[in-house]
């Protein structure tokens, strides 16, 4: 049994079908990256995968059990623009997420249960570079550094399955370099499962273990809605050649240009 299995999985909006027909088997562990155009549906599939959204026809399992329909903590998300507190520090942050799940209703912690909470967060914190910055505010962080932090409040909560949503497109070329070394690091730490959306092609084909291609195949001028996306390549990273990176290139670069006519 696979630990996630997407089955014939479409999803709608009014008359607009945003994907359709999706299948897919993902094992525990590994690192999906997902590309295509803009408004492919690429957002929507990971919302699916949370339980923000559900599908309009089709299943999603977990490990042969349907999907929790609400976020639970068995998924982490972290979007582009930064999703931390602006009103605690780092330390803080990371510390919110078990404080919440261990005392619900006072969302605070206090004596030997606070301190072990803490030392989990400074281990974390060490493990995304931020023992530095832990007494910082978010506003006094870098964006690499306020994406580290987002990771590490994700990360705490010990996700299965860990949805990043362009983590890193607001960043600069050199910090992102940075990133990659920082995320394949804890992925391979933490063993979760790493669904990725980007636009950079470069960075989904080289990042990871395998590459989810969305795409629409099927087109009606007349009706721009009446089709969805679907998962046209799904390849094993690492073992691409050229001539299939130019021709996603391609294709996905088409798509971009049909919606935007
Ligand atoms: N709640 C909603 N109600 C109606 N339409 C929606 C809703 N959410 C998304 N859509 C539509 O679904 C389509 C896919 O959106 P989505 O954000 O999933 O695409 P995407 O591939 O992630 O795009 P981008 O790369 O630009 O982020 C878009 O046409 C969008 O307008």
């Amino acid at each position: 049994m696979s630990f996630i299995s997407v089955n014939n999985v479409w999803k709608e909006y009014g008359d607009q079908v945003i994907l359709e027909k999706l299948n897919l088997e993902v094992d525990q562990g590994e690192f999906c990256t997902l590309v295509g155009a803009s408004g492919c549906g690429k957002s929507t599939f990971l919302k699916m995968l949370l339980g923000q959204e559900q599908p309009s026809r089709g299943e999603l399992l977990l490990e042969g059990q349907p999907f929790p329909g609400e976020p639970d903590r068995n998924r982490g998300i972290v979007f582009q623009r930064y999703s931390v507190f602006p009103h605690l520090t780092v330390r803080q942050n990371v510390l919110m997420g078990l404080e919440l799940e261990q005392k619900p209703l006072l969302g605070k912690l206090f004596g030997s249960a606070r301190r072990k909470a803490l030392e989990q967060v400074d281990a974390m914190l060490e493990s995304v570079g931020l023992t530095p910055a832990a007494h910082k505010w978010p506003h006094e962080l870098s964006g690499g550094m306020q994406q580290r932090l987002a990771i590490a409040q994700s990360l705490i909560m010990k996700p299965r399955v860990l949805l990043l949503d362009e983590p890193f497109g607001a960043l600069d070329p050199g910090i992102r370099a940075d990133m990659h070394e920082l995320l394949l690091k804890l992925w391979k730490e933490t063993g979760t499962t790493i669904f990725m959306v980007t636009h950079d092609l470069t960075e989904g084909f080289y990042l990871g273990t395998r590459l989810l291609v969305f795409d629409k195949i099927r087109r009606d001028p007349h009706d721009p809605q009446a089709y969805g996306a679907t998962i046209t390549y799904d390849l094993p990273i690492g073992k691409n050649d050229r001539a299939t990176f130019q021709d996603i290139s391609d294709s996905v670069s088409a798509t971009a240009r049909n919606q935007a006519a």
